[in-house]
């Protein structure tokens, strides 16, 4: 397969084992700088485990992780982030009882140059440091079309923005890569076109993408490059068009509705 030959994230025989559980199993894949690459696959497949290795939640049994060309593997989850490596969850994690501009602030934390001096005695580094973050804050508002929610409390956002947040989030982390775990989980089909919209505009101001979604319509419509991994290992590769008609996938896929079946003919 012609892939462009800029990795900003390469991984090698990534492998975990929970157990007896091979949850990964000796994955290679490769993401270009600029692309936007899925990983799909049946539940329970290991995605998010992956994606918890890429960002130094879970550390690996086997393999290899290079981001910039650096390995990574090892890393704390902070100094991952810091590296340029954000990510959102499944399950949408911001605080509710902070307000939206302060959720995005939080992704800047690890980026603060002041010390526990300058913190305790509000010095002029500290305050004007705390104004360019809170600036920063709010032009990422501004760049994702948030800025009209800055002071609202994120439960009270429809499902799709509250998605962005988390997005804009991970953006105030100086995330040059972006892993996006099921952001259209829960959402309707007009709020997963404008997902869609809203990803490729992410792209085009310099992002890179890696993103596991089960929403077929949008993986199909918006990936570069396509992985697909069952019970750990990868099974296939390809543009969208390849993936959609690979057999091994098919297979995979029809597998997980013949289990689903089995099961509700158990339960009925
Ligand atoms: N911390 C852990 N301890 C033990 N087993 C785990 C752990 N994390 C994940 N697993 C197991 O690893 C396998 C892969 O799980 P994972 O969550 O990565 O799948 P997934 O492809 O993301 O699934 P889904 O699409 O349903 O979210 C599953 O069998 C899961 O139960």
């Amino acid at each position: 397969m012609e892939t462009k030959q800029d990795p900003i994230l390469l991984v090698k025989n990534l492998s975990i084992q929970f157990g007896g559980l091979k949850a990964v199993d000796d994955v290679d894949f490769q993401v270009n700088r600029g692309e936007i690459v899925s990983i799909i696959g049946p539940n329970g497949a290991g995605k998010t485990t992956v994606f918890n290795m890429l960002t130094g939640v879970y550390q690996p049994t086997r393999g290899q992780i290079f981001f910039n060309g650096e390995e990574i593997q090892g890393k704390t989850p902070q100094a991952i982030v810091k590296a340029g490596m954000a990510r959102t969850f499944q399950n949408i994690r911001l605080f509710s009882d902070m307000r939206v501009i302060q959720n995005v602030l939080l992704g800047m934390h690890t980026n603060t140059d002041y010390n526990f001096f300058d913190l305790v005695f509000h010095t002029k580094k500290y305050r004007t440091l705390e104004k360019e973050k809170q600036q920063k804050a709010v032009d990422i508002l501004k760049f994702l079309e948030l800025d009209k929610y800055i002071h609202d409390y994120p439960s009270n956002l429809p499902y799709g923005d509250q998605r962005k947040v988390e997005i804009a989030r991970a953006i105030a982390t100086e995330a040059q890569l972006i892993l996006l775990d099921e952001p259209a989980a829960g959402m309707n089909p007009e709020e997963s076109e404008e997902l869609l919209a809203f990803i490729r505009s992410l792209v085009s101001k310099g992002f890179t993408i890696v993103l596991i979604e089960h929403d077929m319509n949008l993986v199909m419509n918006i990936s570069d490059r396509i992985y697909v991994i069952d019970h750990g290992r990868k099974i296939a590769e390809g543009l969208p068009q390849e993936i959609a008609t690979n057999k091994d996938v098919i297979v995979a896929y029809l597998g997980e509705e013949d289990e689903d079946e089995e099961e509700e003919e158990q339960h009925a």
